[in-house]
């Protein structure tokens, strides 16, 4: 029986793969594998057994990826899996940033009870003119799974866009629309674009990446909107800079006691991946990783392990390690087995960073003393058999 803990609500679609062989706990203490959303899982004491914890979504800053590794534990997110959901919410944000909708929806309630609501509304809509997207430059910094989607969809309303990414995968290149300009420099995004949209992780290169720096190169009036993270942005520039008219207008995504009330700012509430769709993509596609790793030890879509296809089960027994990235570690499990005459069938190695996962398949039963032994090797974080 493997016990899961749920730290946020999952949808129903992904929880019911879980099979009777898993059953769902009260209290992480006493969990095998985790779900969850954006629950902050950095003040959380970590217990021995936790073997997987899997991010429904794809931002995993809520989660210490070093510290989980170091124990042993695979954190897996479901990239994709809400890109959709987040890039139409992008799509508004453009609208609302340059149409005064929120403007003139406050002022339609503030005189629905006036009996001359229509023709006040006619008298006065000219407050809330705005301007049209189209043929606008949009830039777009990070082009992965949300990034592209947006800057396809924007090139569809007529924007000309311009999209970074340094680090640009080929799946991703091969779904980029040709018309994108695809540019060399994060300047040459603040230097040309009316519209700049980042869609990066948050990780100690990219925060803060939008600074009174950064922002004193873009042009005057320009908009940014932020569907990543808070902390991408420095909200004290920001507002300084919202202040001068050096940014028109800044839509965020993840509001903060700073940006929640401040001028300029049109604040969502995280929605960016908070729809029927995105939620069961994300759900259906944790689970089955995590069941997948439960059971197979199969890792695929991990954050701080290597990806690694163990294959079908043997006949006998299964051995996973995940271990310490550093030289001699073969030769001592393969060592250990040989002294007690076990036969090995398969091996695989794969190494990520500083950490490693090896599954090896005997055909026979392993004994628990074996087992320890493998534990004990140094460098060696956590030891399975399937
Ligand atoms: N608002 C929401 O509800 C919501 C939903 C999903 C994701 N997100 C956030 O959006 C981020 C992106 O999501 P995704 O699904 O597109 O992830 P992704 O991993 O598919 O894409 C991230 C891209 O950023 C690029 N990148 C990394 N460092 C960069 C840098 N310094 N400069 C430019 N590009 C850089 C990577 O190469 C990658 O292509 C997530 O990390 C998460 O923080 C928010
Ligand atoms: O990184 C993500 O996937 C998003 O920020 C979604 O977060 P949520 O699952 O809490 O909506």
């Amino acid at each position: 029986m493997v016990n899961y803990k749920c730290l946020n609500p999952i949808a129903a679609v992904g929880v019911n793969l879980f099979t009777d062989d898993y059953k769902q706990v009260d209290s992480v203490e006493e969990a095998e594998a985790v779900l969850v959303r954006s629950a902050s899982m950095h003040e959380m004491d970590l217990p021995a057994d936790l073997k997987a914890i899997a991010r429904a979504g794809a931002g995993v800053n809520n989660i210490p990826l070093d510290k989980c590794a170091e124990k042993g534990i695979v954190v897996f997110n479901t990239p994709g899996a809400n890109a959709n959901g987040v890039k139409e919410l992008v799509m508004a944000g453009l609208m609302l940033a340059s149409r005064n909708v929120v403007g003139g929806i406050n002022w339609v309630q503030s005189i629905k009870d006036d009996p001359d609501v229509a023709k006040l509304v006619e008298k006065g809509k000219s407050q809330f003119a705005g301007r049209e997207i189209l043929g606008k430059k949009l830039g777009v910094i990070g082009l992965g799974a949300i990034g592209v989607l947006v800057a396809n969809a924007a090139n569809g309303l007529g924007m000309e866009v311009y999209g970074y990414d340094p680090y640009l995968s080929l799946e991703h290149a091969w779904n980029l629309s040709r018309d994108i300009k695809y540019v060399k420099t994060k300047e040459e995004i603040y230097h040309t674009c009316d519209y700049i949209t980042v869609h990066v992780p948050l990780l100690p290169d990219t925060k803060e990446m939008i600074n009174k720096d950064t922002m004193a190169m873009m042009k005057d009036g320009v908009v940014i909107l932020n569907f990543a993270r808070d902390l991408l942005v420095n909200d004290n520039d920001m507002e300084a800079a919202l202040k001068r008219g050096k940014v028109k207008c800044y839509v965020t995504d993840f509001p903060n006691e700073k940006t929640a009330g401040m001028e300029g700012v049109i604040a969502i509430p995280h929605l960016g991946a908070s729809t029927e769709e995105s939620e069961d993509n994300c759900a259906v596609m944790a689970v089955k990783q995590l069941k997948q790793y439960m059971e197979t030890g199969t890792i695929k879509n991990s954050v701080n392990y290597p990806n690694c296809d163990a294959g079908a089960l043997p006949s006998g027994k299964r051995i996973t390690i995940n271990h310490k990235n550093i030289p001699n570690m073969l030769t001592q499990f393969t060592g250990v087995l040989s002294s007690e005459n076990i036969n090995i069938s398969n091996l695989i190695n794969k190494s990520k960073g500083d950490y490693a996962y090896t599954v090896i398949d005997i055909e026979e039963e392993l004994s628990a003393a074996i087992e320890e032994k493998i534990s004990e090797i140094e460098g060696v974080l956590k030891v399975r058999v399937i």
